[in-house]
């Protein structure tokens, strides 16, 4: 296949040097999409459908490949006829008669194992493969699930594209897995529409884009984009150089920011009192005050963007023009409209009544003036909240202003007070707990008019506005009502070791499930204690120790404590690395602050001192649940290591 595009030669059809170019890098896309991948197999499965004759078995890969006459060898995964291969069982056998599995050893294929789903005398024995691939060594970015996801995983990937899709996971459910194989999957089935619309993925922050970046690529899907939500609302101009207190972070990332910002948009409209006298030639046309101001009041009362309410008024009152024009004999037409829409008198009409706006102006205002704010804010922030917000010393200006992350979200939702934002066709928001409901409203207005899928886990929300519920997350996303999806099976941590982090799910998340844990082997997990001296060097010894085993190594700290630990790693002439490096088989070791290690993994974790990381946070509900999170990243061990007593909610070891 990648030899018949090498060798078509285009010279005959493109007519000009532009097509040529676009054709060209066309066919370089494609020759790169069908490269040879050495560990990547054309195919991992195989069905064979009951009526056992020719055209009914289908090989199931990453891809679709066919031979020289351009019949099919492999079908995509995602196609219709693969999806017995995820879904099928004993129970509902889907008309197959056999599933295949094929396993590989470094590209090489060593292994298959086969299900007679119709045979009643077959013991069902789960499958083996699918063990080796969850207990493999975790080296690298992460990797591709396709060979293996499973039936409760499937229905969420294949959900329909008109749907919003929320699911709640325990730590290594699957559900980034599902994200990433779902806009795969959503690419195959939609791929004009999307490829007009555009899809995002939006993670908690660069480390862990990084880390998911290389899934989409394998799945030979090249065109997605990456963002952070901070990235999302950035302002061109308006760098990021300031901090909010928690309380302050918090009343900005509130929803009734959205009423008073909606109020400080439109504060400057004013009902006009006065005619418009329009002067064309030698004649003058008046439009009467009391028009004019029902033309106002009547765009008030819509609900249009301010943006486009301001482009309607001068039309509307040059319509009112043009009425008179024909009443008195004239017959002016669509171009005398216009020009009467650009009279000055008429734009200074607009300008009174309607201003423009300026979005980041707006925002500065609100948190520079008291007044203005107290204005905006009346019955909705309370004379307390909005002090809170105020700054201490206001700024003077847009540039030297020192915006904060949360003031980036204000200004994006006055932009699209006064200009509707462009909506993509679908957007997965992974991570999705920790969002205030300002971002949830950011990340709601990109995906408008498209859909949404929402991953997260309400135990893991570390940030003081985390979500306490999905309903409300869903409501400000703009979409209320969408079906909300529980995942419990967790393909990475041990049992003892989830069981471990799960003292905390009471205090963290009452009424969430445990997530159990497929991985046969029980995983290691050692909690020791030594005197405060002695911390680095314990750490230290753990580190060596797990560095005696295969795959990668998380050095997990409070953030605080990341500068003496890097120095005791240096000290000791231990190379390590930072979130979003790539191990290699010379440096394993990655030293984690909390603060990154959600959404990541490491075959092997070392916690230092988990009451740092409790402590490093405003509140002790947050505390433990980026302790949680932190406890919750080894896929083989997990040894702690502490000075400090332990929190009292992790126990003592029974
Ligand atoms: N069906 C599967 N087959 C093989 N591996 C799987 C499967 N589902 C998930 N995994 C693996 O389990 C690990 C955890 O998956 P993932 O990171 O998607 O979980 P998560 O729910 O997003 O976790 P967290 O809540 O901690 O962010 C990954 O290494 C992933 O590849």
């Amino acid at each position: 296949m990648r030899e018949d595009v090498e060798s078509l030669d285009i010279t005959d059809v493109t007519g000009n040097w532009v097509t040529a170019k676009i054709l060209t890098a066309e066919f370089e896309n494609r020759i790169k999409a069908l490269a040879d991948l050495v560990h990547t197999p054309l195919f991992f499965g195989r069905l064979d459908y009951r009526e056992h004759e020719a055209g009914h078995r289908f090989y199931i890969g990453r891809r679709h490949v066919h031979d020289a006459h351009g019949d099919p060898m492999v079908i995509d995964w995602r196609a219709p006829v693969s999806q017995p291969f995820y879904r099928a069982s004993r129970t509902n056998p889907m008309d197959v008669a056999l599933r295949r599995r094929f396993g590989y050893t470094g590209g090489e294929l060593t292994a298959y194992e086969d299900e007679h789903l119709t045979d009643p005398t077959e013991a069902d024995t789960g499958s083996a493969l699918l063990q080796a691939e969850i207990e493999r060594p975790r080296v690298g970015p992460m990797r591709d699930i396709v060979a293996t996801i499973q039936p409760e995983q499937d229905e969420i990937v294949r959900a329909g594209i008109g749907g919003t899709v929320c699911v709640q996971g325990g730590p290594g459910t699957g559900k980034t897995a599902v994200g990433l194989h779902r806009v795969a999957y959503l690419l195959y089935a939609h791929r004009d529409r999307l490829a007009r619309t555009g899809t995002l993925i939006i993670g908690p922050n660069r480390s862990f884009l990084h880390y998911i970046e290389q899934v989409l690529p394998a799945l030979g899907e090249l065109n997605v984009a990456q963002a952070t939500v901070d990235d999302l609302v950035a302002q061109p101009h308006l760098p990021v150089r300031g901090t909010d207190t928690p309380a302050a972070a918090r009343i900005k990332g509130d929803a009734r920011m959205a009423q008073v910002l909606r109020r400080a948009v439109r504060s400057g409209i004013r009902i006009p009192t006065e005619p418009v006298v329009v002067v064309r030639g030698s004649r003058r046309w008046r439009i009467p005050a009391y028009e004019v101001e029902e033309l106002v009041r009547e765009l008030t009362g819509r609900d249009i963007r301010y943006g486009a309410a301001r482009e309607a008024l001068p039309q509307r009152i040059a319509h009112a023009v043009l009425v008179r024009m024909e009443q008195s004999g004239e017959a002016p037409d669509d171009r005398v409209q216009d020009a009467v829409a650009r009279n000055t008198a008429v734009k200074a009409a607009v300008k009174a009544a309607w201003p423009p706006v300026d979005p980041a102006k707006t925002v500065l205002r609100l948190l520079a003036d008291p007044e203005f704010l107290a204005a905006s804010a009346e019955g909705i922030l309370t004379e307390d909240e909005q002090k809170e917000i105020l700054w201490a010393k206001p700024a003077r200006g847009l540039a030297s202003a020192r915006w904060s992350a949360a003031d980036t979200v204000l200004i994006d939702e006055a932009a699209d007070l006064v200009q509707r934002t462009h909506s993509l066709g679908h957007v997965v928001l992974d991570e999705a707990q920790d969002l205030s409901p300002m971002q949830y409203r950011a990340v709601g207005r990109r995906c408008s008019t498209g859909s949404a899928t929402i991953l997260g886990d309400l135990a893991q929300g570390t940030t003081p506005w985390a979500t306490a519920t999905w309903a409300e997350a869903l409501a400000h996303l703009g979409k209320p009502g969408s079906a909300v999806e529980e995942l419990t099976r967790g393909f990475r941590v041990p049992r003892e070791v989830i069981a471990y982090a799960s003292r905390l799910l009471p205090v963290i998340a009452p009424g969430l499930a445990e997530a159990t844990s497929v991985r046969e082997s029980a995983g290691s997990l050692t909690v020791r204690s030594v005197q405060p001296g002695e911390l680095a060097d314990a750490v230290l010894a753990a580190c060596r120790d797990a560095l005696t085993q295969e795959g990668s190594i998380g050095l997990i700290a409070a953030d605080a404590r990341i500068p003496a630990l890097a120095e005791a790693l240096g000290a000791a002439a231990v190379p390590y690395l930072s979130p979003g490096e790539e191990t290699t088989p010379d440096i394993r070791l990655t030293l984690v602050p909390a603060t990154l290690a959600k959404g990541l993994e490491y075959d092997y974790v070392v916690l230092d001192e988990p009451a740092a990381v409790v402590d490093g946070e405003p509140d002790e509900r947050t505390g433990l649940r980026r302790l949680y999170v932190a406890l919750t990243r080894a896929v083989s061990g997990l040894a702690v290591v502490h000075a400090a007593p332990l929190p009292e909610q992790l126990g003592a070891r029974s």
